[in-house]
């Protein structure tokens, strides 16, 4: 299916060079570029609100980005803005994007010792700066900047260049895009510092510098933009945490790359409620209970009743004509929900059900959990059912199973720390769903689904902290099982009841404390505000 649904999806960056070379071979030089920076430079305005005498520090590297930057610098002083370009490496900067600025007024400075002479416009005055041609490093002693920034020394940092950052309204981080490896090495780091301590408003080139582009990693300093303008196609940093973090708000300037990304496969996609809205299950006229789908929880124990109860109440609302609980905690479901079937023997006994849901507050009930993952009909499995599964029995089963670990029991099944789990998370669901041969719902600030045959890997893009309340998880598999039980493939249960969950606990918080079951009663509202 391609983009017809207002799906968001990001590819990496081998792919966006790939379609960039494609689209370049069609266009005049230069024309992505110019696209590019027409993009960025109109954001800028727009956050700045008047361009017209505000100040602008563009901070430049060694590649396009810092081109891109320049040549939105030229357009911004053009409109009037004070515009200086901190060149991190003299020697090696674009050569038509400097020239460009300068042309329009724009001064430059060098962002290491002895370049703020060479430059000719230190921090002070309002006049152009000439340093005699674009990027030719002229008179420079063997390009010491370039020297200071591949070397990681920062020893010297030019003051005039701190100086300008710190007095900026708005800075522009053009050091490095989708040519980048690690995290910012420390000239940069010194400068993005003052950046952030200036309280200037931060817009970052394609992506955050410092982050992984294509998995989300954070591995040293990196930009924190209010704002981040992307060309061409989100890319899978943008879209995860840690890195997502770093982007602020995301804009996506069109460059005309779209019709050559269809020639490769998405890495990631992200569903926007019209997506959602052509999924959600809706019962026809001749749907009785059983069509619709009845969906089987086995979950609660003595210890933990609390948490049959909370995934039952997701469960009612994920669209499935009957909820069947079976497990020991069947009189407080009952209590709290009159409409469940309940049922304290084995699942395989329970009567039919077209999914199962294991695991929330199981305990040690490993008896139950191994009917489960016997039946031959779509499962859900979290939390205890994560810890006591067999694994070799999941990746044995034949109808689709849905895991949904959350960063901690994700490196439980992995054999890796939680830690690792977070810093990678795009690996660790992919690695997951190929080890265990079963959909995963990697749960977390940015919720991913991916499934065991590899393709597009799915982002919930309505999560919010105020998820991260004690048996939301329970919720969710009640939830996602539901759907599972309504039809919906595991991907799609997953990804659809990630969406709603997350909708819900924003709609059901509106800025205050929210419980579980405030979360799931609120799903009903999510489930409307879609379809409307
Ligand atoms: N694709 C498209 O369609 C379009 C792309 N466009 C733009 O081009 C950008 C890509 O440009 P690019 O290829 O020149 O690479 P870029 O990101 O500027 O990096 C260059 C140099 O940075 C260095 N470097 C590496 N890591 C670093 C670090 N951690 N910290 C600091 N420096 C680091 C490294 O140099 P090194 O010192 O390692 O030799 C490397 O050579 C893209 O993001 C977009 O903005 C648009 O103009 C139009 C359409
Ligand atoms: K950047």
């Amino acid at each position: 299916m391609r983009e017809t649904w207002g799906m968001r999806t990001a590819y990496c960056v081998e792919s966006v060079r790939g379609a960039e070379r494609a689209l370049m071979a069609r266009v005049p030089e230069g024309a992505l570029m110019q696209r590019a920076a027409a993009g960025l430079a109109v954001a800028c305005g727009q956050l700045l609100g008047r361009v017209y005498g505000a100040r602008v520090v563009l901070l430049v590297g060694s590649g396009d980005n810092g081109g891109d930057a320049l040549y939105a610098g030229a357009r911004l002083a053009r409109r009037g803005a004070g515009v200086t370009a901190v060149l991190l490496d003299p020697g090696r900067v674009h050569g038509g994007g400097l020239a460009a600025l300068r042309g329009a007024g724009g001064r430059v400075v060098d962002a290491v010792v002895g370049g703020e002479g060479r430059s000719g416009a230190g921090a002070g005055g309002g006049g152009d700066a000439d340093s005699g041609g674009a990027g030719s490093g002229s008179g420079r002693g063997a390009g010491s900047g370039a020297a200071g920034f591949g070397s990681g020394s920062v020893g010297d940092v030019a003051e005039g260049a701190l100086a300008v950052v710190g007095r900026a309204q708005l800075v522009v981080d053009g050091i490095v895009g989708i040519g980048g490896t690690g995290g910012l090495r420390p000239l940069a780091g010194r400068l993005v510092r003052a950046a952030q301590e200036s309280g200037a408003l931060i817009v970052s080139v394609d992506l955050p510098s410092g982050v992984d582009a294509d998995t989300g990693q954070v591995r040293g300093d990196a930009v924190r933009a209010d704002a981040t303008v992307t060309f061409g196609a989100y890319k899978p940093g943008l879209l995860i945490d840690p890195a997502r973090e770093h982007a602020g708000a995301v804009r996506l300037v069109d460059i005309g790359l779209d019709a050559e990304l269809a020639a490769y496969d998405r890495d990631l996609e992200a569903l926007q409620y019209v997506d959602v809205d052509r999924l959600l299950p809706v019962p026809t006229a001749e749907s009785d209970k059983y069509r619709r789908g009845v969906v089987g929880i086995v979950a609660g124990s003595a210890r933990y009743p609390g948490a049959a109860v909370l995934a039952v109440a997701g469960a009612l609302r994920g669209g499935a004509g009957a909820v069947r609980y079976v497990g020991p905690a069947a009189d407080a479901v009952i209590a709290r929900f009159p409409e469940a079937l309940v049922f304290d023997g084995p699942p395989a006994k329970a009567g039919r059900v077209q999914a199962w849901v294991a695991g929330p507050g199981l305990g040690d009930d490993a008896a139950r959990l191994r009917d489960v993952v016997d039946a031959e009909v779509p499962v859900l499995i979290d939390a205890d059912g994560l810890r006591l599964v067999d694994h070799a029995a999941v990746r044995a089963r034949t109808a689709p199973t849905l895991l949904t670990p959350h960063a901690g029991e994700a490196a439980a099944l992995l054999g890796v720390s939680r830690a690792e789990v977070e810093a990678a998370r795009l690996d660790a669901v992919r690695e997951l769903a190929a080890r265990y041969g079963a959909t995963v719902l990697l749960k977390g600030s940015t919720t991913l689904i991916a499934a065991p045959g590899g393709g597009a890997v799915r982002v919930n893009p309505t999560g919010t902290s105020w998820l991260a309340t004690a048996g939301s998880g329970d919720v969710l598999s009640g939830l996602a099982g539901s759907l599972l039980a309504a039809g919906l493939g595991a991907r799609d249960a997953g990804s659809v009841a990630a969406f709603l969950h997350g909708l819900a606990a924003r709609l059901a918080a509106e800025g205050a404390p929210v419980g579980a079951q405030d979360v799931a009663d609120a799903v009903p509202l999510a489930w409307r505000d879609v379809r409307g």
